[in-house]
């Protein structure tokens, strides 16, 4: 018996495991389907990519996306210690303040939850934001103010609008993830039990209250019981577990219900990238310890809108989609949206697997916004063409002549940060305890009630820092 279980060891998994050791006299059970994290790539911000379909991506893949030339979207989403972080870009970004106004939600407003990105900034979680970037990155920068765009020196400073150096989880040239500055000191802890390689199949209930879990190793099935269940296995693998569990819309539910929650699953929320793509004939080079995304800015579709819309982020590589080709050399302005409107679901298929159907530009204002964000790119892309900076010797590979909502709809790839299937409001309280049961709570970026503007791993760590603080408050 446990006094907490913790299922998955991502971004928010190791930081609530940590703070409940820090903070409470209970023993801690984390649970993580994948390894320790000592596949040499993901420590080394320059081999994200190697990352993609290798063990330690669940290597998920959407539903046949309608309006998407019916593609089928890889979904990578980490599955060693760390989680996604373990795979991610390192990009450090609180968000916008009118985010978490918005939500609604009591203690979740920006006043609330502005202390706790400090405390995560000025605590485990160093941040780079010093750093010689590469010359291409520069460039890139120069091009977009010449295109009428403020430089901004700080977007987590309040006002996220101009383009800016990214901030980084980065230390010492290596990833920096929760793993590595939450759990990695404490993993001998007297408390603490790790447990890799432990598939959580499904929450046990006694009536309404969550008792255990129940997991796989192997062909090997174990069971343990806690005074309170943490979910953080993400906002594709937290709904899959509480519908398999029992809990969703009783419908949709295969076994007995134990709360019918109608939201859980839905509300599936992303962002999305378009590549624009350039070659040049000065060769692009790569300053070590930093990943190929050093750049980006946020900027407005249209005029009138209550915050930044779009959000093209700068690589000094070109990402080719598997239909594209082209030199090695050059560079990519990822148009991004991070406002959409389109929202999607997870659901459970017939054998207790999952479907993932984001529903992909199903909201035509997601093309057009993509469309303006696409535009913006080659812009600033064609200020590396010729002129002041032309020493580049830049062209445009991609989009080229083509008509750009169809381009859109062809290219569109995931921008990586799912959300909002266990919403704040409609699956959790503010407490982040589950309607409906007791013993059991959720705490990662499936809690988000809508999508951050900006990339959604410390709003993670956030949201968990706010758990522990829940917990160590308000008990169960
Ligand atoms: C390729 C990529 C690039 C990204 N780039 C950035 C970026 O640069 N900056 C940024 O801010 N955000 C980025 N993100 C998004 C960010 O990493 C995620 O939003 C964040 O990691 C989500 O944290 P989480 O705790 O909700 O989920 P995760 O970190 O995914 O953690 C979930 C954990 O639960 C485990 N798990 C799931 N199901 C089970 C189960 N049944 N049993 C046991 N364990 C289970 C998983 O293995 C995983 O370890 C990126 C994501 C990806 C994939």
């Amino acid at each position: 018996m446990a006094d907490f279980v913790v299922v998955g060891g991502g971004t928010a998994g190791c930081v609530v495991a940590r703070g409940l050791l820090d903070r409470t006299d209970g023993t801690v059970l984390l649970l993580e389907a994948g390894d320790h994290d000592t596949n040499p790539a993901i420590h080394d911000p320059l081999r994200m990519h190697e990352l993609w379909d290798s063990p330690q991506d669940w290597g998920l893949r959407t539903v046949p996306q309608r309006d998407a030339g019916d593609r089928v979207l890889h979904l990578p989403r980490g599955r060693v210690l760390g989680g996604s972080h373990a795979l991610n870009a390192m990009i450090h970004v609180r968000g916008n303040p009118a985010d978490y106004d918005g939500w609604g939600q009591p203690g979740w407003s920006w006043a609330d939850v502005e202390p706790l990105f400090r405390r995560i900034e000025s605590g485990p979680l160093r941040i780079l934001r010093e750093y010689t970037a590469d010359p291409v990155q520069d460039a890139i920068v120069e091009s977009a103010q010449r295109a009428g765009i403020p430089y901004n020196p700080d977007y987590n400073d309040g006002d996220q609008t101009g383009v800016s150096h990214m901030q980084f989880t980065i230390a010492d040239n290596k990833r920096l993830t929760t793993s590595r500055a939450y759990l990695g000191p404490v993993l001998s802890h007297p408390r603490l039990t790790v447990v890799t390689g432990a598939h959580v199949r499904r929450l046990l209930f006694s009536g309404t209250r969550c008792t255990g879990v129940e997991w796989t190793t192997g062909t090997t099935s174990h069971r343990a019981e806690a005074t309170e269940v943490i979910l953080s296995a993400g906002a594709i693998g937290s709904p899959h577990l509480l519908l398999r569990s029992g809990i969703g819309p009783a419908p949709d539910l295969a076994g007995p219900v134990v709360a019918d929650l109608p939201e859980v699953g839905n509300n599936l929320q992303d962002h999305w990238l378009v590549p624009t793509i350039f070659t040049t004939d000065r060769e692009v080079t790569h300053t070590p310890g930093l990943p190929h995304a050093q750049t980006h800015l946020f900027w407005h579709s249209r005029p009138g809108l209550p915050g930044p819309d779009l959000q093209p982020l700068h690589f000094s590589v070109p990402l080719y989609e598997p239909w594209m080709s082209g030199p090695a050399n050059g560079f990519s302005l990822m148009a991004g949206l991070i406002r959409p409107r389109s929202t999607g679901r997870v659901s459970l298929a017939p054998d207790g697997g999952l479907l993932i159907d984001p529903r992909v530009l199903s909201e035509p204002s997601d093309v057009d916004a993509l469309v303006e964000a696409v535009a913006l790119c080659r812009e600033v892309g064609h200020g590396l063409v010729g002129g002041g900076a032309g020493e580049w010797g830049a062209v445009e590979r991609y989009p080229g002549r083509v008509e750009l909502r169809d381009y859109v709809r062809r290219s569109v790839v995931t921008y990586h940060h799912q959300a909002g299937t266990c919403a704040m409001g409609t699956v959790v309280g503010p407490d982040l305890r589950v309607h409906g049961v007791t013993g059991l709570r959720v705490a990662d970026a499936s809690i988000m009630p809508e999508v951050v503007s900006g990339n959604t791993n410390t709003p993670t760590v956030m949201i968990a820092e706010k758990a522990v603080d829940l917990m160590t408050t308000q008990p169960t």
